[in-house]
């Protein structure tokens, strides 16, 4: 088996939070692929371990695989988190990310597509982010929220750390599927002011107003 660490590890620099790496896009882009068919599998567990109905001494027998499965990949592992990593391409990557990681099995993943007046993103939430009965936990919405409207703040081109976020649930979000949406408002010199929204078939269920922040001193890039 190929240890993938001399590569995507050992040829990054560490840069202003987040790291250069000189993996060609084109290799960057093949893991992903292979990752996020991996992801997508374990996303499949988790929620088959959620609803299964079988019996304890079956469940117990796929534990015993998935702990051998488990060490497999142990057998080659980053020291700590991905972390977010970038090449000279500006192709950027955070495989491990809570809400995009294309490597992240507990991430919805949330797709978010950039426009010229925000960005929005599809999806939808099975029962591995239940709340109360049937519905999306709180902290999931506001999650979500937070990374798209972050990411819309961010604009691909600078650093934008959630300063403030402003939730009202005005009802409950029902599992399935969703979307989500964020604009800039206004921007007063480091702070970006962002609206967002969760919506389902029937109108919205979530809003939420935030404030970002561009950290002191970070770059920023051209518009893409
Ligand atoms: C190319 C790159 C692409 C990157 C893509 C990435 C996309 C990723 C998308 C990820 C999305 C996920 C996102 C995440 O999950 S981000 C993770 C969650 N957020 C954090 O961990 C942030 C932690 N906090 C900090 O790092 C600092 O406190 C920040 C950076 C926020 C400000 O520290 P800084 O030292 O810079 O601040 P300053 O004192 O110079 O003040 C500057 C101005 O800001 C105003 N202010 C300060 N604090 C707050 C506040 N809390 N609310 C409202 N306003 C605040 C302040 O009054 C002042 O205004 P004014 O007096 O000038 O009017």
């Amino acid at each position: 088996m190929t240890s993938r660490r001399s590569s995507l590890d050992a040829s990054a620099a560490h840069a202003g939070g987040f790291f250069l790496d000189d993996t060609p896009t084109e290799e960057v882009d093949r893991r992903e692929a292979v990752l996020e068919s991996l992801a997508g599998t374990v996303r499949d567990l988790v929620d088959a371990a959620i609803r299964t109905t079988v019996e304890d001494e079956e469940v117990l027998r796929v534990r015993d695989d998935l702990a051998a499965l488990v060490a497999r990949l142990r057998a080659s592992q980053l020291p700590g988190p991905a972390g977010v990593r970038f090449n000279a391409d500006r192709r950027s990557w955070n495989w491990g990310n809570a809400v995009v990681g294309a490597a992240n099995g507990i991430a919805p993943p949330l797709r978010v597509v950039h426009g010229p007046d925000g960005c929005h993103a599809d999806v939808r939430l099975g029962a591995a982010y239940e709340g109360p009965p049937g519905l999306v936990h709180g902290g999931v919405s506001a999650m979500l929220l937070d990374h798209i409207m972050g990411e819309t703040a961010s604009g691909r081109r600078r650093t934008a750390f959630t300063g403030t976020l402003t939730m009202r649930y005005r009802r409950g979000t029902p599992l399935g599927p969703l979307r989500l949406e964020a604009r800039v408002v206004r921007e007063e010199g480091r702070k970006i002011f962002v609206d967002g929204s969760i919506s389902d078939a029937g109108g919205v269920t979530v809003e939420a107003e935030g404030i970002f922040i561009q950290p002191a001193g970070t770059p920023e890039f051209p518009r893409t």
